[in-house]
């Protein structure tokens, strides 16, 4: 596995998988691996020839410097996941290689990345569209491949890569759970034992709006359903829960009539944790 810390290192492989005629497949990703990211992996294994790992705390995206900050990190344990699962190369950039000069120029999905988990998070997604087209820029890749879990990224990426014309195929990937139900997250880790089985109302809330939604419930009704389970939950606080069309994110309201994205926002023990269900009436 070689391992690059420059552009000019992983641009030098990359030209090699490319001159071979290798497919590249790439899996961004802020490192703190799990299994949720290594099931990204043997997708873009499954989707190329190469696959190229990219480990960047981007510094871009954090409105929250606290957060920032405590973002758990082992790129020794990391590098050990990605070797055993037969990476090709990793890139991992210091933050000063990617903005030697600040970020002056941005890119930003200017209404998708504002709405909804954008509105909880400002700057958030302009930060994410930024560092995918850099890293894109750099490795110019085939075809990459995100999870579901970030679900408003995921759809603001396809918009970007169609809006800016970007030759790359962008895959999505389900979302890997521990068996309770609790999404796998880098974050998870900083739950206490007490916490860490609270954050299991996520899933339940989504898992009874999904039963309530084949029932004919209405947007509101889920809404309630959300709101009412969560809040049956001391440790945990409700901060955001957005039932839109899926892929779109468009405003709906009423009965279900197509299929529809809740994503909610939830913070457990001062963590804030995402989880995210496709529903159908
Ligand atoms: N449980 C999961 N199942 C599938 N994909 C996942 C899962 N968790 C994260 N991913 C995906 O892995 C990629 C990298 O995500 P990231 O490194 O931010 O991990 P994370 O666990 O989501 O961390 P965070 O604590 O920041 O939420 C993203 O495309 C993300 O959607
Ligand atoms: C796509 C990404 C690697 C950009 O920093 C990050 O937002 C993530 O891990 O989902
Ligand atoms: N996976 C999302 C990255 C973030 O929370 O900043």
């Amino acid at each position: 596995m070689e391992i690059c810390t420059t552009i000019a290192q992983i641009r030098g492989t990359v030209a090699g998988y490319k001159q071979a005629g290798d497919r590249v497949a790439l899996v961004p990703t802020m490192g703190y691996l799990h299994e949720g990211h290594m099931t990204l992996v043997r997708r873009a294994r499954a989707e190329g020839d190469r696959v190229v790992v990219w480990i960047f705390v981007n510094p871009t995206q954090f409105e929250n410097p606290d957060d920032l900050a405590k973002y758990p990190r082992d790129t020794d344990r990391d590098l050990a996941m990605l070797r055993a699962e037969g990476v090709d190369a990793v890139f991992l950039p210091d933050a000063s290689e990617i903005y030697p000069e600040g970020a002056e120029t941005i890119v930003e999905t200017t209404k998708l990345a504002n709405m909804l988990h954008g509105a909880v998070r400002p700057g958030h997604f302009r930060g994410v569209t930024t560092v995918v087209t850099k890293f894109f820029n750099i490795i110019q890749p085939d075809v990459a491949i995100f999870g579901e879990k970030d679900y408003q990224q995921l759809q603001v990426i396809h918009r970007m890569v169609r809006d800016l014309h970007m030759p790359i195929e962008i895959v999505g990937q389900a979302t890997v759970r521990e068996s309770d139900g609790l999404a796998m997250s880098s974050r998870n880790v900083r739950l206490s034992p007490e916490d860490r089985a609270a954050a299991v109302v996520l899933s339940q809330s989504l898992a009874a709006a999904d039963a309530a939604a084949k029932t004919g419930a209405t947007v509101a009704e889920l809404h309630q359903i959300i709101g009412d389970t969560i809040g049956a939950e001391p440790r945990a606080k409700l901060v955001g829960c957005d039932i839109v069309a899926a892929e779109t994110l468009a405003d709906i309201s009423g009965p279900l009539t197509g299929l529809t994205a809740i994503m909610i926002s939830v913070e457990v023990g001062g963590v804030m944790l995402i989880d995210q269900k496709e529903v159908t009436p």
